[in-house]
Formats: C-alpha cells, sequence, structure tokens
C-alpha cells in the first residue's frame, strides 16, 4: 500500500504535552488506511538544539526540522498539522538555555552585549530562534480561519460563561498616539519591475551608513516603510500614566512582543523606562553597571539587582517602590505574585490579551485581586482604533450575547511573510539624527523616512502574487458562505491605497455576481460587524497579517470563550496544505496547573478540527478513499464529542485532556464501524469500539486516579519524553487496545 505523510509538528507547553495523549490514537487510527503521521520538532527547545550541532554529543544533536519543513511547504502534496509554539522572548530563550544547560547541552549563553565576533555569531543564530520564528517560514500561503458550523452552533447552544457585565459607567479606554507613530509617517509604493534595492541611514552630519545591503523585490511588490518617534512615544506613555492616576484608572499596555520581534521590544521598554522614570534615572550608573535592559521588562530590573549588596538593594527597591506610589496603578498580569503588565515583553500578547479586556466587561486585574476600569494602551494608530469602537460598541450596548452573537470569520492577507509580520530584517533602531530611506540600484531615493536617534523604522513587504491569491480567497469564501465579505482597508494609510487598488483590480478579474463584497475603513468595518453580530448575523472580514492575527481571537474569544476551537487554514499557495490548530497560543498556564495538581485543561478541539480537512486533502490529491471516510467518521465523532460535552474541565478530579482524546476516540471508532462504505475499516473498528466502551468506566477512573497530586515530567522547554508519556497516557487499558490496533 502507497503512504501518504501527514506531518504532526512537536511543539511546547500545554498542545506538546496534549500530543501525548492523541498523537497515538491518531496514528492506530490512520495506519490502516495508508496515512502515516509523522512527527517533526519545531519546539523552542528543538530549534535551540538544532541551531549549536557543533557543541553537542552525538546522541543529544537534533535535525532542523524547521528548516525541512520550510522547504516542504513549498512542494505540492506537504500536509502539515501545525499546533501553536512558544514564539519566544529574551526572557524565555535566557530561561530556555538554561534548562538545556541544566541538562547537560553544552549551549552557548544568549549574549547580552555582542562584544567579540563569536558573540555575534552566536547572537545571530539565536536570532533565528527568537519571536515568531515558526509561523513566517511554514506560511506558504493566505489564511482562512472560522468557527467551524458544529463549533459556532454548539457555542450558541451553551454559551459560555466567561463574557462579563459592562460597568454602566464604565470608563476605560484604548489610548493610541496622535502622531508620531508608524500610521502617521507611513509611505507606501508598488515595484513595476524586479530589482534590487538598498536600506541606508543618511546622518544629518553627512554620514552614511548602510543598514540592509540588498533587498530583492519581485514586479508588483508593495513596498512600505513607517518611523515610529521615540520622543513623541515616551511623551505619549507619560500623558496616559498621568491620566490613569488622575482617573482612578489601570493602565495597561498591548503590543506583540513576539511577532514584531524587534521594534515593539524596544516600545516595551519605553514604557517600562517612563513608569519607572525616576528610580532608573537616580541610579542609571548601577542600573548599567549590571546590564539591565528595559527592554526585558520590569523582571530583568528585579533579578539583577539581586547581585548588589543589600544595603544598596534595599535603597534601590525603595525608589521603585516610591514610582508605585507617584505614578498610577498598573494591570496585574498576577496578582498574586505581584506580576504587573510591564513584567515581561511576552505576558500580554495584544492579539489575546485584548479580547480578554473586552470579556471581562473592559477591566483588568489590580493588586486587590478585583477587576478595575483600565486604559489600554496601544501606542500606534494602526490598529489600535478597531478596538475603541468595540470598548464604544460595549459601553453603549453591553456585553455580547454568546448565546445570540453572529460570526466573523476571516480570510488573511499572510503569505511569504507579507506586511509587518515579516519587517524584523528589515527594522532598525535609528543611529543618530537624519533620514533613513530605501536607495535604487542606480542611486534613486526611492522612499525616505525623517529620523531622530533612537526611532524605529520599519520597513514592510507585500508581494503580488499572495495579493491575488487572497483575493481569490475572500471571493471563493464569500460564496460558499453567503455573507458580506468586507475588506478593510484605510485610506489614509498609504499601504492600504496601494493595496485597496489592488483589490479592486483583482476583484474586478473574479466573478462576483450574487456576493455582497465590500472595502471599508477599518473603524467603519468594525461597526458594521458588530451592528450585525448583535443582530446574530455573520460577516467575512478579509484583512491583512496583523488584523488577522487580532481578528481571529477577538471574534472567537467572545463568541466561543476561546480562539482554540477556530478551523485555521493555510491553503499553500503550490497545492499543499498547512492546517493550523486553532487561532490561540500554547496557554503556559494550563502547564503551570498539570505541574502543580495532575489536571491539563488544554482543549485540543483545534487539532481535531484541523485533522478533518489535512485528511481530506490527502483524499483530493491522492485519492485515498480510506483518508476521506477517515475524515467523515472524525468529522461525526467531533459532533458527537461537542454534544456530550466531553470537552475537559477546568477543575481538577474531572475530565481532562487526556480523558477528552479518549472520548474522541470512542466516537470515532463508532463512526467507523457503523460506516458502511468500507466493511475492513468497519469490521476493525467494530471491535475497537466495543472494546473501549465497555471499558468506559475503568478507563475514567484510571485517568482520574492520574489526577490530583503534582507531576514531575522532567523540565518545561525540554521535558523527559518517556516521564511525560507516562504522564500522559496513564491508562493502561485504554493503552493496551489503542497499542493493539
Ligand atoms: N500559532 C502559534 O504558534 C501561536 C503561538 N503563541 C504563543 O503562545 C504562547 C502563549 O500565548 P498567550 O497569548 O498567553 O495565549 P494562549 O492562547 O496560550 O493563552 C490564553 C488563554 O486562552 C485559553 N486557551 C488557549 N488555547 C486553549 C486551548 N487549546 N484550550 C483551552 N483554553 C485555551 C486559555 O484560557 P484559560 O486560562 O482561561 O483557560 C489560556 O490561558 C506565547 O509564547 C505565544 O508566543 C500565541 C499565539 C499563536
Ligand atoms: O507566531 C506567533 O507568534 C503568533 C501567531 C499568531 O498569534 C496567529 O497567527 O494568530
Ligand atoms: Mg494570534
Amino acid at each position: 500500500m502507497t503512504t501518504h505523510t501527514i506531518i504532526y509538528t512537536e511543539v511546547d507547553e500545554a498542545p506538546a504535552l496534549a500530543t501525548y495523549s492523541l498523537l497515538p490514537i491518531l496514528q492506530a487510527y490512520t495506519a490502516m488506511s495508508g496515512v502515516t503521521i509523522e512527527k517533526k520538532d519545531i519546539s523552542l527547545a528543538g530549534r535551540i538544539i538544532a541551531a549549536f550541532p557543533e557543541r553537542l554529543k552525538p546522541e543529544q544533536c537534533q535535525s532542523d526540522d524547521l528548516t525541512e519543513l520550510g522547504q516542504l511547504c513549498l512542494l505540492p502534496h506537504t500536509n502539515i498539522i501545525k499546533l501553536p509554539n512558544i514564539s519566544a522572548s529574551i526572557p524565555q530563550l535566557k530561561d530556555a538555555i538554561t534548562e538545556l544547560q541544566g541538562q547537560g547541552y553544552d549551549i552557548p549563553d544568549y549574549p547580552d552585549d555582542t562584544i567579540s565576533e563569536a558573540d555575534k555569531e552566536v547572537q545571530a543564530r539565536y536570532s533565528k530562534v527568537l519571536g515568531s520564528a515558526v509561523n513566517p517560514v511554514l506560511r506558504e500561503g493566505n489564511s482562512d480561519r472560522r468557527a467551524p458550523a458544529a463549533v459556532k452552533r454548539f457555542g450558541q447552544k451553551n454559551p459560555h460563561r466567561l463574557m462579563k457585565p459592562w460597568p454602566s459607567d464604565s470608563k476605560s479606554r484604548v489610548a493610541h498616539m496622535d502622531n508620531g507613530d508608524f500610521y502617521g509617517s507611513e509611505k507606501s509604493m508598488t515595484f513595476d519591475k524586479d530589482c534590487r534595492v538598498r536600506i541606508e541611514f543618511a546622518g544629518a552630519d553627512g554620514q552614511t551608513q548602510v543598514l540592509k545591503k540588498e533587498l530583492p523585490l519581485l514586479a508588483g511588490e508593495v513596498v512600505d516603510t513607517a518611523v515610529m518617534n521615540v520622543a513623541k512615544l515616551r511623551a505619549f506613555f507619560a500623558t496616559e500614566m498621568a491620566a490613569a492616576k488622575k482617573e482612578g484608572l489601570l493602565f495597561s499596555l498591548h503590543l506583540k512582543a513576539t511577532m514584531m520581534k524587534i521594534s515593539d521590544p524596544i516600545m516595551f521598554g519605553h514604557c517600562v523606562s517612563v513608569y519607572y522614570e525616576d528610580a532608573l534615572t537616580r541610579h542609571a550608573e548601577v542600573m548599567k553597571g549590571l546590564g539591565i535592559n528595559v527592554n526585558n521588562g520590569f523582571a530583568d530590573i528585579e533579578a539583577r539587582l539581586e547581585k548588589l549588596p543589600e544595603a544598596q538593594k534595599e535603597a534601590i527597591k525603595s525608589d521603585i517602590t516610591a514610582c508605585y506610589g507617584k505614578n498610577c496603578r498598573l494591570a496585574m498580569v498576577d496578582s498574586r505574585h505581584g506580576i504587573t503588565n510591564l513584567h515581561v515583553p511576552n505576558n500580554i500578547i495584544v492579539d489575546a490579551s485584548m479580547p480578554v479586556f473586552i470579556r471581562d466587561g473592559g477591566r483588568m486585574w489590580g493588586t486587590d485581586d478585583e477587576l478595575h476600569d483600565t486604559i489600554a494602551a496601544i501606542p500606534d494608530r494602526c490598529y489600535a482604533t478597531i478596538y475603541q469602537e468595540v470598548v464604544k460598541d460595549c459601553q453603549k450596548n453591553g456585553a455580547f450575547d454568546p448565546a445570540t452573537m453572529g460570526s466573523v470569520a476571516n480570510v488573511g492577507l499572510m503569505a511569504q511573510k507579507a506586511e509587518e509580520y515579516g519587517s524584523h530584517d528589515k527594522t532598525f533602531v535609528a543611529p543618530g539624527q537624519g533620514s533613513i530611506r530605501l536607495v535604487s540600484e542606480d542611486g534613486n531615493v526611492l522612499l525616505e523616512q525623517a529620523v531622530e536617534t533612537g526611532d524605529i523604522f520599519r520597513c514592510c513587504q507585500t508581494k503580488d502574487e499572495p495579493i491575488k491569491d487572497w483575493v481569490k480567497l475572500a471571493v471563493n469564501r464569500a460564496r460558499e458562505a453567503g455573507t458580506p465579505a468586507i475588506f478593510w482597508l484605510d485610506e489614509k494609510r498609504a499601504h492600504d491605497r496601494e493595496l485597496m487598488a489592488k483589490v479592486e483590480k483583482y476583484l474586478s478579474e473574479q466573478d462576483t455576481t450574487g456576493l455582497d463584497i465590500r472595502i471599508m475603513g477599518l473603524v467603519e468595518a468594525m461597526g458594521f460587524s458588530l451592528e450585525r453580530i448583535r443582530k446574530g448575523e455573520d460577516t467575512i472580514s478579509v484583512t491583512g497579517n496583523v488584523l488577522r492575527d487580532y481578528l481571529t481571537d477577538l471574534f472567537p474569544i467572545l463568541e466561543i470563550g476561546t480562539s482554540a476551537k477556530m478551523l485555521s487554514i493555510v491553503p499553500l499557495m503550490n497545492g499543499g496544505g498547512l492546517f493550523e490548530t486553532g487561532a490561540g497560543g500554547s496557554a503556559p498556564k494550563h502547564v503551570e496547573q498539570f505541574l502543580r495538581e495532575g489536571h491539563l485543561r488544554w482543549d485540543s478541539l483545534g487539532e481535531f478540527c484541523a485533522l478533518v480537512p489535512s485528511f481530506e486533502h490527502i483524499y483530493k490529491t491522492f485519492g485515498n478513499e480510506k483518508a476521506r471516510l477517515i475524515a467523515k467518521t472524525l468529522d461525526q465523532a467531533i459532533g458527537k464529542f461537542l454534544e456530550k460535552g466531553k470537552s475537559p474541565s477546568r477543575k481538577v478530579g474531572e475530565l481532562d485532556t487526556r480523558g477528552s482524546h479518549f472520548y474522541l476516540a470512542l466516537y470515532w471508532a463508532e463512526s467507523l464501524a457503523a460506516q458502511t462504505e468500507d466493511s475492513e475499516l468497519a469490521g476493525r473498528f467494530a471491535g475497537v469500539a466495543k472494546d473501549l466502551l465497555e471499558n468506559e468506566g475503568k478507563i475514567v477512573a484510571e485517568l482520574k486516579a492520574a489526577q490530583g497530586s503534582p507531576m514531575d515530567i522532567g523540565g518545561y522547554f525540554h521535558p523527559d519524553k518517556e516521564k511525560t508519556a507516562a504522564a500522559m497516557r496513564p491508562s493502561a487499558t485504554l493503552n493496551a487496545i489503542v497499542d493493539a490496533i
């Protein structure tokens, strides 16, 4: 029998733990269909190990699976199930390095300063591991995300209870800059032929410095540049902190330091240094000596102060305490442990943090472990305004009702590192006063931005083929769904104006008869979608890469309580399929709970849903009929799983991730046994279904018995495989049935 391969990604944290329980079931159920499910390691630890082969013992070495997957994504038959992985901030990267070193891996420290050539080489290798280093490599296609019909139906019938009311006198708001931001400075152009450009800094003193030697561009490519003026950014933070203090609101900051790994940690650092300015200025010399980098958050300050003699440390700490007294109150991430919004750059990731702010009635947690009205600072106007529109709507009309609200699906322009999310290698801190500019090979200045020392310059690329593909995908989705599809484009943004022209052109080449497709500004599009949501009507948002990310967390978190249940398909432009599991992250909080009390509440519904189109893709590509049946029966099993309420509970002692996998296996076996199209599969799974059902009580009891005490899996970023497998497969009865298939 020919075998067809699905690649299943090994990741980090909660979804990685869940994989230990789910993957053996998947492999057993698909083996008879000629589908093999193969693992590839894209975990943070795996990627670090793969970056330093020459320093490791042969048995410690790992292949560079990410690079291999990146190449596979360009081939027509590739089929990948992509689970969420850690996009590491520097503090997370350092923690992972320390853990690996403790396990005997001779991995170098992350160099804070790059003084020697050797430091530079190490940092260059780590820069490929840092931040969102995985998704942009694999996403060789645009994105199609929506709540599967069964999930939405279930969500309306069983509305989640996470939505909190908005106080009638809510004073919360989104704060953004009015000028000096990326939005205000953006310049954009479309190239009419293939060419190469360079990016250079031209100092006011007449010196020039090449920042990027060569940037190859394709005909039809849209390129933009923009600058964040840091003096204005700091003034904005100071103003909003003072306003929060005056109005009695909490202050919070929402950025994407993981995806925007160069620009956003710097913006985060400015916020930290404005808040703690008095203490940091007074002790500037000591802080410098300790190597403190505010971009890594208050946690870095706190940790490094520990190196000081007691008296000196206490003096600085007392000045820090004075900052809390003088300044506004900060929103807390973990009020019980005194962790604020400014602790580490990866704690508040805007795509997930703003929906929770809205779900919680426009409030965040204070030090008193209560919810309070809050100023949500999102400095750049490119996207901040959409959230203020939601805030305004909820202040006027109250919280949304998950039982009746409509749905917003998304078609997102993402392929080939589109827009801001591909800008890291073209983001620079201005080395002085002058300008940063894009220069053609023959020396013509194409786009130029005035900068002051420390300003953040950013250049983004959006290729033509992905835009064409995105428009086509939007038209197809609009036709399939029969609902309005709105292109969210802001005519005040230079980049969006270039895109609008292309959208209009490519739409005119498609058959759009009978479809309601419109282009709207962001705030208008949000208002339009919210109005429909409140009437229970569905809308498709067709957006660029950043809004794709933001909206596919926002709407699902409001509608169904989480974005983990989204169907997230990336039709690869060369014919393959990348099936992302959900739209959320790797849920670090769930791992904490698992380690503390042996209960994992990761919901694998995202994985289940992604597998259906993945099997269908095998059928469509290779005509594998058994794969078609595997998909059909899995879909039926998911329906029953939802109907019977077998998702993991949040409480220890109740059904957790492992138990939910058992029920999926049971319902899937029942569906396979009941179908009449393939007697071989039916015959094989009739016995499995019978065994699982007969042993239901025993299996559930065995799984429950494994809960209630702390777990030792030998690591956080790089757990011990055997220990983790044992922890995640604690039912001998279930294992025996699955392993015998
Ligand atoms: N595609 C990718 O690879 C992505 C990766 N990330 C990475 O994930 C990490 C964590 O990100 P963070 O922003 O904290 O977001 P997470 O989505 O991991 O967590 C936010 C909350 O969402 C809920 N949640 C998310 N997924 C599930 C699930 N499958 N089952 C049940 N509940 C779920 C949980 O809520 P509750 O606690 O209330 O149960 C969780 O605490 C970061 O390192 C980030 O870089 C983030 C987004 C996408
Ligand atoms: O890659 C990442 O860091 C996050 C991706 C993400 O949030 C998304 O695509 O929704
Ligand atoms: Mg996201």
